[in-house]
């Protein structure tokens, strides 16, 4: 038995801008920016610096949040594709709040991509590292924090099917959606040079967006918890013939020196984020809003047929989709598995009455559409689809982000 995965990927590449390094976290988040954005990806720019503020962590050793917000106003330079362009105008955080007050988990140490993607999608809002994906999850979960925040994708790597195995498990609503520029660097202890770098370490997905640079490097290669805490590691061990793999703002935080720029494999490459909430979704979009509904549907198998039904409960409806990811457990070899391999979906069901149950379904399809949940069009679609799946749960409804976020 095999968990195969195969995915519909809607990026299309862009080149970024530069920011303005001037921005601080310590300083409050400007009122509004503005973005100029494809409609798949679009560009945007996003510039912050340090500014521990000694957040507890959650299942953790002590380290430290940050603070404030990294929002600038930038516009595209380059863009290429036929991308259909708009200028959109937004207020920060979803629904107009920029987060302060909320307590926002995610996995790792202060500096890494995925706290810079819970600063960008809520400026004000304070940061909660954890250990793990799941401490942070189970943070959210049981009341802890206000929300957590999980990469679910990326342009490189495609889903990330073991973070949709955490969100499934969980009773939790999708309330945001942010795509983050992930520009890799080589950071080293200060005053060392790449020529004494004999070992590189990081969060294995880095050290895998990495593998070319790192084979030219020759140096060996060790997988840690996240990027900022490699980075966390080599300060504090003081490591003389190590580098790791992290953003510029981790060198900033650290005080390390950059010995290289940009060592992803592809030059574009960009992670999703969810930002996740407890039930029911604190945001309320407005009625004219830009809207992204996310869902698992769960059925009985012949996949391609499935898929051809779904397609045509949306296309009929003039409904557009944005992700359409098909999982089964059982049609041997195929990759994409993930911790899950073998094994079939584990999915909190929520719609019964009584207290929620974990059930487990071997055929999956993961589908995220434009639209409101509640618009109509978007009703009717998952009401047929519910006709021939065993089950759909929605996963949450969002302002869709076509925005990319940089935080050079
Ligand atoms: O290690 C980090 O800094 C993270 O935020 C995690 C994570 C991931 O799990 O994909 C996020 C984005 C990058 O692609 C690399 C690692």
């Amino acid at each position: 038995m095999a968990y195969t995965s195969s995915s519909l990927h809607l990026h299309k590449h862009l080149l970024l801008p530069k920011t303005n390094p001037s921005s601080s976290y310590s300083r409050p988040p400007p009122p509004s920016f503005v973005a100029a954005a494809a409609k798949i990806n679009g560009v945007n720019g996003h510039s912050s610096k340090k500014s521990p503020n000694g957040k507890a962590q959650i299942n953790g050793d002590g380290k430290k949040g940050v603070n404030g917000s990294g929002r600038k106003k930038a516009a595209a330079q380059h863009i290429n594709g036929n991308d259909r362009i708009h200028l959109s105008v937004s207020t920060g955080g979803a629904g107009g709040q920029d987060g302060f007050g909320l307590r926002v988990a995610f996995q790792g140490a202060p500096g890494a991509y995925s706290e810079f993607a819970a600063k960008t999608a809520l400026p004000g809002c304070d940061t909660v590292p954890c250990r793990a994906f799941a401490d942070a999850l189970a943070a959210v979960d049981g009341g802890a924090v206000d929300r957590a925040i999980l990469p679910v994708e990326s342009t490189m790597e495609g889903t990330a099917l073991r973070n949709y195995d955490l969100l499934l498990r969980h009773d939790l609503v999708v309330v945001q959606e942010i795509n983050l520029f992930v520009h890799y660097c080589l950071l080293a202890m200060p005053g060392v040079r790449a020529a004494e770098v004999r070992r590189v370490i990081s969060h294995p997905m880095a050290l895998a967006h990495c593998g070319r640079a790192l084979a030219r490097l020759g140096v060996d290669r060790e997988p840690v918890e996240d990027t900022a805490g490699a980075v966390e590691m080599l300060r504090s061990n003081r490591m003389l013939d190590t580098a790791a793999i992290a953003s510029p703002r981790a060198a900033d935080l650290y005080g390390l020196d950059v010995l290289a720029h940009g060592l992803q494999d592809e030059s574009w490459n960009v992670t999703r984020f969810l930002l996740l909430s407890k039930p029911p979704s604190p945001v309320t979009l407005p009625m004219d809003a830009d809207a992204k509904t996310s869902m698992v549907v769960a059925h009985r198998g012949g996949s391609m047929m499935v898929v051809l039904k779904v397609l045509s409960a949306f296309s009929s409806r003039n409904i557009n989709l944005t992700k359409l990811e098909v999982i089964n457990n059982n049609e041997g070899g195929g990759g994409g598995g993930g911790a899950a391999a073998g094994h079939p979906v584990m999915i909190l069901d929520t719609s019964a009455r009584g207290a929620p149950t974990l059930r487990a379904f071997p055929h999956v399809l993961y589908v995220d559409c434009e639209g409101a949940s509640h618009d109509p069009r978007v009703l009717d679609a998952i009401k047929e689809i519910e006709r021939f799946a065993v089950f759909v749960r929605v996963l949450g409804c969002y302002a869709a982000d076509s925005n990319v976020y940089d935080l050079q």
